[in-house]
């Protein structure tokens, strides 16, 4: 079975986490996810995550830390690991690059979006842990 690593970055900022729509030049057109996209040969996660926001949406975030991984298989034989990481953003103006539009969504309203179908355990999971995750950053951000 062939196991695709996806990274994917929750970008937080002031409380929000940023959400982006697929464009139709995508698959999956019009559906939300976290950005990011597939890990290269000799690339870490993190580094992967990195370039990805940079090439789709010019900006620079630091990650933070992982979060649960959910494999989700869109055709027979192929399975999509996605990984999340707690980032945040760190450095430039978005520029949609790639998808569609962005929204930078409160807790209340995370489950309103239509999600792709390999991000609903992580929206899941970022809902459950959500005040622990602000926590972390508010610590962090001190701590700088
Ligand atoms: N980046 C990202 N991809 C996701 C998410 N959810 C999800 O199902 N995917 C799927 O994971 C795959 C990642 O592909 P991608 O197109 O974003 O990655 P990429 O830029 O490296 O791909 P490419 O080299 O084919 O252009 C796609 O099949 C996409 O539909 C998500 O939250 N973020």
């Amino acid at each position: 079975m062939e196991v695709v690593l996806v990274t994917c970055a929750l970008i937080f900022l002031d409380g929000k986490v940023l959400c982006a729509q697929r464009s139709d030049s995508m698959q999956l057109p019009g559906l939300w996810e976290f950005p990011g996209g597939k890990i290269e040969k000799d690339e870490t996660p993190q580094e992967c995550l990195v370039r990805e926001i940079k090439e789709e949406l010019s900006i620079s975030i630091q990650v933070i830390c992982p979060l649960k991984p959910n494999d989700h298989s869109y055709s027979i034989g192929k399975v999509i690991r996605l990984m999340p990481f707690v980032c945040i953003w760190q450095d430039g103006e978005i520029n949609l690059l790639e998808h569609q539009s962005v929204e930078w969504v409160a807790k209340e309203n995370l489950k309103s979006l239509e999600w792709a179908p390999a991000d609903i355990p992580i929206v899941e999971d970022l809902f459950e842990n959500w005040n622990i995750i602000q926590k972390q950053l508010v610590d962090k951000n001190t701590e700088l």
